[in-house]
């Protein structure tokens, strides 16, 4: 039997060994996406300029568009994580594209030999310390793979965990990005592009009232935990939203309460408040009993929710084993007993698509599931009269194998061609909407889901 601290240097190798040193092959290397940052010491760097299968249609403007907003707007969410800007110096940092050799080149991925467990949580700490003042200069981040790199840095480590981990051997995880490399254009020349716009107007939107309309076709999706990265959490990502109209999906286990959330939102001449989507957990008896009234004050509460989305891929909390060892690395203490996420299920009957038809007769906000995964079940909640769906496998952190969304989502609509199933609601502007998130990284894999026939694309930031 190993002692205690030797079991978690068990457990620190396993976790370090696996996420960080496995970090640049998975998601930049066998990606092909080359480029991380590393400090300057480190001379193998061969190639500053960075590849892009979009390189010759950048001037179109669309993609750059997308991927520049995108930037943005992670931006404005990343910079409140990337504090002592005034202490950097610039000239400390080196981007490198393109980098073949195998050395391990930065300081994650130091081997601990200290036995003792707090030694292990300090150094990390003074490692994170120094990563916060050498972190890369922001105009030098394009998409979500170098956002994350960054996060991976300078997060505290009993939040990496919880934030970047998928369940079981995420093969899901990967996959779902994996899925977007296996795609490819097909583009038609000489088309007039000069004037293209990327807003939209979900669920019909209200093109007299301008708020209501979103200038881009990708949202920040919802995700429980915010505080972990920054106090100011949710307020910061409404905020945010706002600032560049695109929408926000509000989570329902949300740091602040759900009104503060939609009152940071606020116009600043404070007329209205920000179009928002609000996300749903429900979980117990009394939460499924509950939630028609709710949605019938929510109505009159707040018209700036212009849609519901009751998440409906965690009838349990999915396998997140890395994300336990991480959290035995934080605190040796948080495994002694595990936590048992699981539900009583004769007290609390899961949620199944009669609660939702009832939810959907007791208000006029649209209602949507998130986490639909095959095209049966989109056919259905079509049928059943919902406003929408989001394919998604919660970001491969419930079910691994679970398939990529990207995939179910050209499935589902080769399916509903060859059903004969109309997307428009009869009698209406209205259409039901399929929202897809999971693995998508930049502005790219936003457009080959726009182009299998997603009315937009949730990003987790
Ligand atoms: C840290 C984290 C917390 C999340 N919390 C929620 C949540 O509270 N509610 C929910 O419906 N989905 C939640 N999700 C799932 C996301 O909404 C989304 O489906 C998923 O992250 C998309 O995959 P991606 O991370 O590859 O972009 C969470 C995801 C992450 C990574």
């Amino acid at each position: 039997m190993l002692s205690r601290s030797r079991q978690l240097k068990f457990v620190r190798r396993q976790v370090l060994g696996n996420h960080f040193g496995a970090f640049k092959k998975i998601w930049h290397r066998k990606l092909n996406t080359k480029s991380f940052f590393v400090n300057h010491e480190h001379k193998s760097h061969k190639d500053t300029r960075s590849e892009s299968i979009f390189s010759n249609y950048q001037k179109v403007g669309l993609v750059s568009t997308i991927t520049l907003a995108s930037a943005i707007l992670l931006f404005t969410q990343t910079t409140p994580l990337l504090k002592n800007d005034s202490v950097i110096t610039r000239n400390a940092k080196i981007i490198i594209i393109q980098d073949d050799d195998d050395e391990e080149d930065d300081d994650t991925l130091e081997e601990d030999d200290s036995s003792d467990p707090k030694d292990f949580a300090a150094k990390d700490e003074i490692r994170r310390q120094k990563a916060i003042v050498n972190k890369p200069p922001l105009n030098t981040i394009f998409n979500i793979n170098d956002f994350e790199y960054v996060a991976q840095q300078i997060l505290p480590l009993q939040f990496k965990g919880y934030f970047a981990t998928g369940s079981e051997d995420e093969v899901t995880l990967r996959e779902n990005h994996y899925a977007y490399g296996r795609i490819f254009f097909k583009p038609r020349c000489l088309v007039d592009v000069a004037d293209v716009s990327l807003s939209v107007s979900p669920f019909g939107g209200d093109s007299a009232d301008s708020k209501w309309n979103f200038d881009a076709p990708f949202y920040i999706t919802a995700f429980a935990g915010a505080r972990g990265a920054h106090e100011d959490a949710e307020l910061n990502l409404i905020r945010a939203a706002k600032k560049h109209n695109v929408a926000y999906m509000i989570p329902s286990m949300s740091s602040f309460p759900i009104d503060e959330v939609i009152e940071a939102g606020k116009s600043d001449d404070g007329l209205h408040h920000h179009a928002s989507y609000l996300q749903m957990y429900l979980s117990t008896k009394q939460e499924l009993d509950n939630f028609p009234d709710y949605l019938k004050k929510l109505q009159v509460k707040h018209d700036s929710i212009k849609a519901v989305f009751v998440t409906v891929d965690l009838p349990v909390l999915g396998n997140r084993e890395k994300n336990f060892k991480y959290m035995a690395l934080a605190d040796p203490s948080s495994v002694d007993e595990p936590v048992d996420w699981t539900i009583d299920q004769k007290e609390n009957p899961p949620l199944t698509w009669d609660d939702i038809v009832k939810f959907k007769n007791a208000t006029k906000i649209p209602i949507c599931v998130k986490g639909l995964q095959c095209k049966e079940d989109v056919a259905k909640a079509i049928e059943l009269g919902l406003d929408g769906c989001v394919i998604s496998n919660h970001g491969g952190r419930q079910l691994d194998y679970s398939r990529a969304p990207v995939e179910v989502l050209a499935e589902t609509q080769k399916y509903l061609k060859e059903k004969n199933i109309s997307l428009v609601k009869p009698g209406t502007n209205k259409q039901f909407e399929i929202f897809i998130d999971g693995g998508v990284k930049r502005g790219s894999d936003v457009i080959k889901a726009l182009c299998l026939g997603a009315s937009g694309v949730g990003l987790e930031i």
